[in-house]
């Protein structure tokens, strides 16, 4: 059963819609992010499935119910923030068990399940740890195990490790992985980072500008982005518009610096106009005199096990190239020969380009 169904979302603040006729689906147990740059309504759109913000149209649902009027505290959801405020005078133990005193339950049961959460996100052993005595990693781990300790059907979770450091960040994503696959708990996860979105996710939703533009799983996102904003937004690529040149049994032909290319045709037609998405690692370098066209390195950036050059060709047109740095690195000013399998490229629709900000 799916657990949140958003059917024609609308949020409108004054006279900005910040969240624009959202449909989102998110199955049972599913680890789902929102992606997408700062203000694109993510976290709006978050807070609208939390129930501190009601949409302006459109339903939100949870588990078949119609949530619009449900106030937060009768929603099956917890929410985890960037910088969770934790009890600073309570304890490990009794800052994940305050909900449970809450409710009153026997304290053996209280005993029992702080127990079992905080072994699920490793903190056995910190119960009587004041939480100042805490590293930043350790207290969003008790943020967690609260907001966990619930058993929510949904936990939400803002860009909940976004303060702190990147080793930091890369170790809670494999934990927050793995206590999502632990519990079956259904995540929905809000970030602007990509790499975040892709290394944790079942599948994910890109939003740019209030619109959802894209959702799939990481690997169709990254191999089939949908639009140029998605293609732009996950990793790098190289956007090529070109005139399609003729149509063949469902191939469209055309060329892009003189080498060929071909997209499954559907409704295309010769002459028409199409984008592409070329990815960096899709085009290779390749022998001297061998087929493809030289092209000058203007800028080389060495990424560890790959190495990413600008490259301009004759046309002067700039292509990003990624190549294993299995061989020596191409200098700036240096020439080499570049060429791809003429089905190195998607084609994409054209909505805007993400800004690279990196
Ligand atoms: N209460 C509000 N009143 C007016 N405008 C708001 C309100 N909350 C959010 N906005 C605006 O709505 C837009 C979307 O905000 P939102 O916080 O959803 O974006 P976001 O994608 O989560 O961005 P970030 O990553 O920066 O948090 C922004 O332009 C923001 O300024």
């Amino acid at each position: 059963m799916a657990d949140i169904v958003l059917s024609a979302v609308d949020k409108i603040f004054g006279s900005d819609r910040v969240v624009s006729n959202v449909d989102l689906t998110v199955e049972n147990g599913e680890f789902f992010s929102l992606l997408g740059p700062s203000g694109c309504g993510k976290t709006t759109t978050l807070r609208m499935i939390a129930g501190l913000e009601t949409p302006t149209s459109g339903d939100v649902t949870i588990r078949g119910q119609r949530m619009n009027d449900v106030p937060i505290n009768k929603r099956p959801t917890n929410l985890v923030f960037q910088k969770m405020a934790l009890f600073p005078h309570l304890d490990v133990f009794e800052n994940v068990a305050f909900g449970l005193r809450l409710k009153r339950l026997p304290g053996a049961e209280i005993k029992r399940k702080v127990g079992d959460i905080l072994d699920v996100v490793s903190l056995t052993g910190f119960e009587k740890r004041a939480v100042s005595q805490l590293s930043g990693g350790q207290q969003q781990r008790v943020a967690i195990a609260r907001a966990l300790v619930n058993e929510p059907a949904v936990l939400l979770l803002d860009e909940p490790l976004g303060a702190l450091d990147l080793k930091l960040q890369l170790h809670l994503q494999r934990e927050l992985r793995r206590i999502q696959k632990a519990t079956g708990t259904t995540f929905i996860y809000v970030t602007h980072n990509q790499a975040e979105a892709l290394s944790m996710s079942d599948r994910l939703a890109v939003m740019n500008g209030g619109k959802i533009e894209q959702i799939g799983t990481p690997a169709e996102m990254y191999l089939r982005p949908a639009t140029s904003f998605v293609a732009s937004f996950i990793g790098r690529t190289n956007l090529i518009e070109a005139r399609i040149d003729n149509v063949t049994s469902g191939a469209a032909h055309l060329s892009h610096e003189g080498l060929p290319l071909s997209v499954p045709a559907e409704e295309l037609g010769a002459g028409e106009t199409v984008m592409l998405s070329l990815r960096p690692e899709r085009i290779e370098i390749r022998a001297p005199g061998a087929e493809g066209i030289d092209a000058t390195v203007t800028e080389a950036e060495f990424m560890g096990s790959t190495v990413l050059y600008r490259m301009k060709t004759a046309s002067d047109r700039t292509l990003i190239v990624q190549t294993l740095a299995d061989r020596a690195p191409l200098r700036d000013g240096e020439s080499a020969r570049i060429g791809w399998a003429p089905d190195a490229a998607v084609q994409i629709r054209q909505t805007s380009v993400a800004e690279d900000i990196e």
